[in-house]
């Protein structure tokens, strides 16, 4: 007996400038896996795509701990299947998120896993759960939230809970994301900020990022260009990632409402209504003056989250 699951999940981007490990959006870039669950048998994982080459084939690959993870929460619930438990587990992974460049891929990895044991096991946990048990493994919830639900989420995660709420905004925008060719893992780019931050930074982060919240939810995004301004993670990160300043700036002027870092970076994100070729650009070409190779792509907001397919 073997019973197959094809899953789709979204990337998404996170903080977007002053939302710290609190805002997320989910993206129209998207991972597919499909899952062959046998009752005996190896762990076989083939990748194509982003991370083929690169990421673990065995039961270290965080896919497979997230199903063990969902595996344990329902048989610790209901002991008595035990015996069924599924040991056969063949991936096989299509990848377009590209891997450490700020864009979700482990949030990405670590969904698909849940939500496709979770099916297998008849949809024993219900979303918040879901989120529960990403946000503790992923460490903050700002990615994992939108790759369950899709649109865009504000989440904070006390203790083992997380709240969150999920909306779409009222008026649609483009992202325009450049993407460097190199990696940042987030665990390097976490290390580089500081323990405290002064008094002003953080009463200025909390103003922008309810204007930003506002802005989005209510579609008034003339306030992008005041309300994407971090001071408590971007300036510490700025030393990573060469031109960053100059790119939000090339950006702006070539007509985004405004830009952020995406999630930890080296990604940068533009949000926009027109001109969304022409930023790309000079995003990638402000890049490559301060010796950056980067390539961008112009993405939606991902409404659904993740999904079988
Ligand atoms: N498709 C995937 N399958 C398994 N693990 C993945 C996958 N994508 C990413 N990961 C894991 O997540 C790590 C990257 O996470 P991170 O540094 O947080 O960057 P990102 O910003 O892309 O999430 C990879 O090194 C790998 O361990
Ligand atoms: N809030 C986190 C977000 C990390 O996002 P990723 O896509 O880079 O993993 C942070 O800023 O560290």
């Amino acid at each position: 007996m073997k019973k197959t699951i094809k899953i789709r999940v979204p990337g998404t981007t996170a903080n977007c400038g002053p939302g710290f490990d609190s805002i997320g959006i989910a993206c129209t870039i998207y991972n597919e896996i499909e899952f062959t669950f046998t009752p005996a048998g190896p762990i076989e994982i083939v990748i194509e795509g982003e991370g083929a080459g690169l990421l673990p084939e065995t039961a270290d690959n965080v896919i497979i701990k997230a199903v063990q993870m969902v595996f344990d929460r329902i048989y610790s619930r209901y002991p008595h299947c035990q015996q069924s438990r599924w040991q056969g587990i063949r991936l096989h992974m299509n990848n377009a998120i590209p891997l450490s460049r700020g864009l979700g891929s482990s949030a990405a990895a670590i969904v698909a896993g849940l939500v496709a044991a979770n099916e297998l096991c008849g949809n024993n946990l219900n979303k918040e759960e879901i989120l529960e048990i990403a946000s503790a493994m992923e460490g903050h919830p700002d990615n994992v939230a939108p790759a369950v639900y899709g649109g865009i989420t504000v989440s904070v995660a006390e203790a083992s809970q997380v709240h969150c709420i999920r909306f779409i905004p009222k008026a649609d925008f483009s992202m325009v994301v450049a993407i460097p060719e190199f990696n940042l893992s987030t665990k390097l780019a976490r290390k580089v900020l500081p323990d405290s931050v002064p008094f002003q930074d953080a009463v200025f982060n909390i103003g922008r990022t309810a204007l930003l919240v506002s802005s989005l939810y209510e579609g008034k995004l003339d306030f992008l260009q005041y309300a994407l301004i971090d001071k408590i993670h971007q300036p510490y990160r700025s030393k990573l990632i060469p031109g960053m300043p100059e790119v939000f700036t090339a950006a702006r002027k070539a007509g985004a409402l405004g830009a952020a870092l995406s999630g930890a970076g080296p990604c940068l994100i533009a949000f926009a209504l027109s001109d969304l070729n022409k930023i790309g650009k000079a995003m990638v070409n402000t890049f490559s003056q301060h010796n950056v190779k980067a390539y961008y792509k112009v993405l939606g907001i991902d409404q659904e989250g993740a999904k079988i397919i």
